[in-house]
């Protein structure tokens, strides 16, 4: 075949690269997330009971790894990530610094997003409904309900926001060190 001709059968296989990244992304997810809630009931998840099958793990290609730059979906999913483990881990009564701090945070992300569409998209929705950095409860809430408000214009469902700790919950961290101080409730503090 000389490089002009067109291969009949490439159409179907970038079709089934697309659909085996899709499944190769969705798997990994679903992995990670049975692998988080197992631990959580101190129960092996699922890579270990992989190993228990005695299956190696380098037999187990789940996600393809490619070095090239990531896609819209990707940068979203990972900022969702980072945004909502973020809200998790804020503290229960925050420092008047840490609501500050939050607040820039989305307002820069609004502005530095690396994907025009979505910062702007950020931007109206910060606008219509400013962060309400109150508490943690308070926090998760909101970036529930500004994610949703993003699922909701891309026609996707929305995620019930009473689910929101039991789906993203405080980094796995030992021994909790990596939790942030907040305050007590008596803030501002009194000088003595
Ligand atoms: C700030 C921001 C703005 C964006 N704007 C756009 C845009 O304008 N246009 C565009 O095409 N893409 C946008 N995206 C990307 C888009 O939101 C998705 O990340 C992307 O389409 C991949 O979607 P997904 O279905 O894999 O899951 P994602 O929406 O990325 O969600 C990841 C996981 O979060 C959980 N989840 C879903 N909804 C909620 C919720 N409300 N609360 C808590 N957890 C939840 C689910 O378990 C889901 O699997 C934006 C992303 C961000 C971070």
């Amino acid at each position: 075949m000389s490089s002009d001709d067109v291969n009949p059968l490439q159409g179907v296989f970038q079709t089934f690269e697309r659909f085996s990244r899709c499944v190769q992304t969705r798997l990994s997810q679903f992995v990670g997330q049975a692998d988080r809630s197992k631990h959580a009931k101190g129960k092996p998840g699922i890579s270990a009971s992989l190993a228990a099958m005695e299956i190696p793990a380098s037999d187990i290609v789940i996600k393809k790894q490619s070095a090239g730059p990531v896609t819209k979906e990707e940068l979203g999913r990972a900022t969702w990530t980072f945004l909502h483990t973020l809200a998790a881990q804020y503290p229960e009564h925050p420092t008047r610094q840490q609501k500050k701090d939050v607040k820039e945070l989305m307002a820069i992300l609004s502005r530095m997003y690396p994907c025009k569409e979505c910062a702007d998209h950020f931007k109206e929705i910060l606008r219509a409904s400013p962060v309400q950095a109150g508490s943690q409860s308070e926090l998760s809430q909101w970036m529930c309900y500004a994610h949703n408000v993003v699922n909701r214009s891309l026609g996707k469902l929305t995620f019930p926001c009473e689910r929101v700790d039991a789906r993203w919950g405080k980094l796995d961290c030992e021994q909790r060190a990596c939790d942030l101080q907040g305050t007590t409730l008596d803030f501002p503090p009194r000088i003595p």
